[in-house]
């Protein structure tokens, strides 16, 4: 039987249809009872390298690797047999090339007006760099997170108003507990209000500059020992150029520091004595000169050395002779003011820097230092029991002196007066 041709309108309308189906963005086709193509749009036809015409009445076994795009012909089967509609991801390999697509997927069954099913219908959308992205996507987030989760570091975000935004597993650690209880939280519900306002200090100029900024950070544990970091927070910029929120990385450096403020100890004190040394006493009076010159105030070094110590270690041995000098060291301290500065500048030498001292005071000191040494029993702990004297030189800081130098010198030939008149006295400078 031969069938009418179709009206003119008809044919326009369905060109256009046509059309409007090839410019959509996606692969749209339609099958009959057998899953041969029936339709396909240009882009089916570009991934299969065909004409309409070589693909019409073909099935996807002719374009499709078949054992590996088996999941293609039963969602075919299921829409064509069972009259199911599918919505899913599909994953198919071209014939040719090998290649692998994956596509979302809609299949529908076409019914004639009896409702029996006559074909199918399908709209598959290219969803490949959408997954690959996503997946390299997820792959950098694995990455990011054991990252965070693993270094030994404090990782954070703050907002403005210094609320965390972000906490990795440490923070959460040190703040004791579980990040979801921090996120979203300010900083003063989460420690200490003092403690929080130190924090926020940098994190407030990162947000006044907009730069990043790095500093010491101290903060306690929950032991409440002082703990010291290093902590670097950058601005996060935003859409309105104003930095709204920040990211901190924060090392635990306690060790360091400890170990800094120990070395700093040691660089300044003398090991026996455990009194300044001479290096650092020497810096100590050099400010103190400007201090009292500054002020207009009264300033007196003493310089004391024990006499005759040479004796002391050929008759008793050096472990005895240390034990003097600390005990000596240990009298001269108990005798002196907070604010006078005592070291052990020599050998057997000791000087003591007193500010806002007087003559008459300074030589009083001097005095009831001398006899009290002489009368102290020492080295007794070390099975000898021993006295010994001491010299002392005396000066007082005058006009001339812009430097320390001069007034030590001053107060040195004091003492060389002190040892040259016989020893265990006080010799001041004239006029004191
Ligand atoms: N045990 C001990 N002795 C020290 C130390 N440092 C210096 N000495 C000793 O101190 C003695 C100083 O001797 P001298 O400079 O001759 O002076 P002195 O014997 O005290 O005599 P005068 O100062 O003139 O009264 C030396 O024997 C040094 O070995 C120390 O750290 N420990």
């Amino acid at each position: 039987m031969i069938e009418p041709p179709l009206p003119a309108e008809l044919l326009t309308e369905l060109a256009s249809m046509r059309g409007l189906l090839d410019e959509i963005g996606a692969y749209i086709f339609t099958k009959d009872l057998h899953g041969r193509y029936t339709y396909a749009n240009r882009y089916v036809l570009a991934l299969f390298g065909t004409t309409l015409e070589q693909t019409l009445g073909r099935d996807d076994r002719e374009f499709f690797d078949q054992a590996r795009s088996a999941e293609l012909w039963d969602n075919d089967r299921r829409v064509l047999e069972q009259g199911e509609t599918i919505e899913r991801e599909e994953i198919n390999y071209l014939k040719d090339s090998g290649e692998q697509r994956i596509y979302w997927s809609v299949k529908k069954p076409v019914r004639n007006a009896a409702g029996e099913i006559v074909g199918m219908c399908g709209i598959s959308t290219d969803i490949t760099e959408r997954k690959r992205l996503a997946a390299k996507l997820d792959e950098q987030r694995q990455l990011l997170e054991t990252i965070l989760n693993h270094i030994g570091a404090y990782i954070y975000m703050k907002d403005r108003q210094r609320r965390f935004l972000y906490v990795n597993p440490m923070v959460a650690h040190l703040l004791g507990r579980p990040p979801e209880a921090i996120m979203g939280r300010y900083d003063v519900e989460l420690m200490a209000k003092a403690d929080a306002e130190l924090l926020s200090r940098l994190d407030d100029k990162v947000f006044r500059t907009g730069r990043m900024q790095a500093g010491e950070e101290s903060f306690p544990d929950q032991h409440g020992k002082l703990r010291h970091y290093w902590s670097i927070k950058v601005p996060l910029p935003s859409a309105s150029g104003k930095p709204e929120q920040l990211i901190g990385f924060s090392s635990d450096i306690t060790e360091l520091h400890d170990l800094k403020e120990q070395l700093q100890q040691l660089s300044m004190t003398d090991s026996l004595t455990g009194l300044f040394n001479r290096r650092h006493f020497f810096a100590l009076a050099e400010k103190e000169v400007a201090r009292t010159r500054r002020h207009k105030l009264a300033l007196a070094l003493m310089i004391i050395d024990i006499d005759h110590f040479k004796r002391v270690n050929d008759q008793y041995g050096h472990p005895v002779g240390d034990c003097v000098l600390r005990e000596v060291g240990q009298i001269m301290q108990s005798m002196v003011r907070q604010e006078d500065t005592l070291a052990r500048v020599g050998g057997e030498e000791f000087a003591i820097l007193l500010p806002s001292t007087q003559a008459a005071d300074a030589h009083a000191l001097a005095e009831r230092l001398r006899e009290q040494i002489g009368a102290a029993t020492l080295a007794a702990c070390m099975g000898t029991a021993l006295s010994v004297t001491v010299s002392i030189g005396l000066a007082h800081l005058q006009a001339a002196d812009t430097r320390f130098d001069s007034l030590y010198t001053r107060a040195d030939q004091m003492l060389y007066q002190a040892k040259h008149g016989g020893r265990d006295r006080l010799c001041a400078e004239p006029g004191l």
